[in-house]
Parts: C-alpha cells; sequence; structure tokens
C-alpha cells in the first residue's frame, strides 16, 4: 500500500446531530472545515444500537457531491454491505475486523468496489490483531470508546496502540474515534493519530469552524514535529 505524505484529517462524526437535517448538518461541518465525513453504521447486532444504511448514504451523497464520505461500519456482516456501500458513493470503507473470518478476502471485495479499506479495533482487540494485514489497508482506526454510542468518555489507555502504529508505520493513516475532542485531541496526536473523528465535540461548539481549527492546529503541530 504506497502511503504519505503525512496529512492531518479532521472527520466529524454526524452520529449525535439532528438526523433529521442529516444535509444541513452534514454541509454545515464541511463548510467550518471538515476534511471528510464520518458516518456511523450500526447493525443493533455487533453493537447495540441502530443507525442508517446505504440508502441514507446514497441520498446524501446525491446532495454532497465532492466531499470524501467514510463509513465507519459496526455491524457483524461487513462483506454483505460493500456493493451497496460503494454504489451510494462511499469513499472509506472502514469495518471492525472482531466478526470477519476472511480479513485479506474482504479488504480485496472494498478494493475492487472502488473504496479505500479502513481496518479498526474494538478497545479489547489487541494491535496484534491486526499486525497481519496493515499493509493491506490504507486507514487504522482506534477506538477510543466502546463502539455503539457517541457522548462516552475518551480511552486514553488506547494510546499505546497508536503509538505503536506510528513508530512502525510512520506515513499510516491512523484514525482515533470516540470521546475525541479539545481536551483529549493532546494524547491523540502526541501518538501519532492523524486522523480525527470528533462526534459531539463538533457537533455541540458553538463555534464548530474554531473547534475544527483548534483539533487541527494540535495534530499539525505534532506531525510538524515529527518531520523536523
Ligand atoms: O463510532 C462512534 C461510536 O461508536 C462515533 O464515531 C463516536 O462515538 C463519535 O462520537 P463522540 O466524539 O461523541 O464520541
Ligand atoms: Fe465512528
Amino acid at each position: 500500500m504506497a502511503r504519505g505524505p503525512l496529512r492531518c484529517k479532521i472527520g466529524p462524526s454526524i452520529l449525535n446531530s439532528d438526523l433529521s437535517q442529516l444535509y444541513q448538518e452534514s454541509q454545515r461541518l464541511l463548510d467550518n472545515g471538515a476534511d471528510y465525513l464520518h458516518l456511523d453504521v450500526m447493525d443493533g447486532h455487533f453493537v447495540p444500537n441502530l443507525t442508517f444504511g446505504h440508502p441514507i448514504v446514497k441520498c446524501l451523497r446525491s446532495k454532497i457531491k465532492t466531499a470524501f464520505f467514510e463509513t465507519h461500519m459496526m455491524v457483524s456482516n461487513p462483506e454483505h454491505w460493500i456493493e451497496p456501500m460503494a454504489d451510494a458513493g462511499v469513499n472509506l470503507y472502514t469495518f471492525h475486523i472482531e466478526p470477519v473470518k476472511e480479513i485479506p478476502k474482504t479488504c480485496r471485495l472494498i478494493r475492487e468496489a472502488g473504496m479505500k479499506v479502513g481496518l479498526a479495533l474494538k478497545p479489547k482487540t489487541g494491535i496484534e490483531e491486526v499486525r497481519q494485514f496493515i499493509d493491506l489497508a490504507d486507514v487504522i482506526l482506534i477506538m477510543t470508546v466502546e463502539p455503539g454510542f457517541g457522548g462516552q468518555k475518551f480511552m486514553k489507555d488506547m494510546m499505546p496502540k497508536v503509538q505503536w502504529l506510528r513508530h512502525n508505520y510512520p506515513l499510516l493513516d491512523i484514525e482515533v474515534d470516540g470521546g475525541v475532542g479539545l481536551n483529549t485531541i493532546n494524547d491523540c496526536s502526541e501518538a501519532g493519530a492523524n486522523m480525527i473523528v470528533s462526534g459531539t465535540a463538533v457537533i455541540n461548539a458553538a463555534d464548530q469552524r474554531s473547534v475544527i481549527a483548534s483539533l487541527r492546529e494540535t495534530v499539525e503541530s505534532s506531525i510538524h514535529k515529527c518531520n523536523v
């Protein structure tokens, strides 16, 4: 997998936004400086919550033509949704490795469908579980909460996973998701994360633009420190 140069990317999660206004909320995030949209897909089985699937993503894509869409697939059967999500206009298909038996095959099918590949790890999943598949992926997502709900407390004890990845893969896109905001971004950026998912901290902010800009500034300064 060809990589680099390392760039900071801020991808707000719309999970806790007013989903009756999905298009307007998404466009507002992009207008306020988001680099991509992180769309949380939950099946009520892999996680104890339900959100939305490819029909909604496709409707959103029909209104937002060019933004980069990531779907965070918190589903028991991610193989099943590859084609529909590609058809819906998804750019990055991030799936949890825990329920998947044939990870290389799933990565290949995602790529053949024209999407980038993200591999996600729940908090209790060790880095050794993903190690042999890193070269098949564009992004590794380290969950910093138990997946299923927005607004939970950031798990700082996930940072050693991020540090290990950054140490061994200097140009890998490493994403963190869960409880990330102005109070926790330092931990994430110092550990080496460059793709930042932030839900409630951005959605509930009075000034979304300034929160997104602050998150970016912190991550960019860490990337800069590593490069000098
Ligand atoms: O995947 C998720 C939950 O499973 C969400 O992306 C995440 O929780 C974002 O929301 P917040 O920043 O409020 O934690
Ligand atoms: Fe997510």
